[in-house]
């Protein structure tokens, strides 16, 4: 089953104006279900907008996005995918447990099963205790994790995920890093998740996809084997070759990008440029 699938993807703002501008090109991406993908590249690369044409927030200028093996509408309409934006975006008259429920009101479920649900999406994220809460009586890391029991209150098969973390200080981070690869492995839930972060993409990901500066394009997949993603797997050789190949092939032929680096990765000795260790194998795209 695939989670994801784009063939010759490309994306055109305001085409034909003074102000067009050319985001996205020839992107042909497949995620198989249950895979958990990166999305990793410079500022203005076009990840959010590739984000944006799986959610149907926006349509392709040309090619074709399939969610769930239907086409992206569809799929939107059908609620495949669940949706976690950097700010957690929560309404903030509305209490945790009304926040979490807001999709399956959407979805025209019953009192009673918006409750249920709701009450065990709050459990999984460690928040049940707060469901009667307001979001302006949270941390900042709480209200990210109502955000994701929320974007999984309908059990989506895909959950789309743009810098979710990205507000949050470096322990809160890693801790939310762990406990979102918990609930998409109990979940089973295929992941797409754009950051700027290399320690988080390689930390998280099945696979990396490093992209181009503007207009976008995968210039290299990098495939992260890291066995249990504990603590320990944070100082495994496995995870800093894996940051080490992910780094290398942000820098292409090109001048190096802003992207923020994982600390202590400068330190270890690198491989040669895009080659498989023993972490990690990396494909450039033509
Ligand atoms: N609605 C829009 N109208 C016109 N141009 C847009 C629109 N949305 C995005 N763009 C342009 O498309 C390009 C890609 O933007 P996008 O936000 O996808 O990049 P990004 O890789 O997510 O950037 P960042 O890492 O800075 O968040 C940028 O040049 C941006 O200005």
């Amino acid at each position: 089953m695939t989670a994801v699938s784009l063939t010759g993807v490309s994306k055109i703002f305001n085409p034909g104006r003074p102000d067009e501008v050319a985001a996205l090109s020839g992107i042909d991406l497949t995620i198989p279900a249950g895979q958990f993908v990166s999305l990793i590249g410079p500022s203005g690369c076009g990840k959010s907008t590739l984000l944006r044409l799986i959610a149907d927030l926006t349509p392709a200028s040309a090619g074709t996005v399939e969610v769930a093996g239907k086409p992206a509408a569809r799929a939107r309409l059908d609620q495949e995918y669940g949706i976690a934006f950097q700010q957690a975006g929560l309404f903030e008259w509305r209490t945790v447990q009304r926040n979490v429920e807001l999709p399956l009101e959407l979805r025209g479920a019953s009192r009673a099963e918006r409750r249920a649900r709701a009450t065990e999406m709050l459990a999984l994220v460690g928040l049940a205790d707060f469901a009667g809460h307001y979001p302006a009586q949270l941390s900042g890391g709480m209200q990210q994790r109502v955000a994701i029991a929320r974007a999984l209150a309908v059990h989506p098969p895909l959950l789309l995920m743009d810098e979710p973390f990205g507000a949050l200080d470096e322990m809160t981070r890693e801790r939310l890093q762990s406990e979102l690869l918990a609930i998409c492995a109990q979940t089973g839930t295929s992941t797409v998740f754009v950051t700027h972060s290399i320690s988080e993409a390689v930390f998280l990901s099945d696979r990396v996809v490093v992209m181009s500066p503007r207009p976008g394009r995968i210039t290299a997949t990098i495939d992260v084997e890291l066995g249990t993603r504990d603590d320990a797997a944070r100082q495994s050789p496995a995870y800093f070759a894996a940051i080490t190949a992910v780094r290398r092939a942000l820098r292409g032929p090109g001048p190096v990008p802003d992207i923020v680096e994982a600390e202590g990765a400068a330190a270890v000795a690198a491989p040669s440029p895009r080659t498989s260790g023993p972490a990690s194998s990396a494909t450039a795209a033509p």
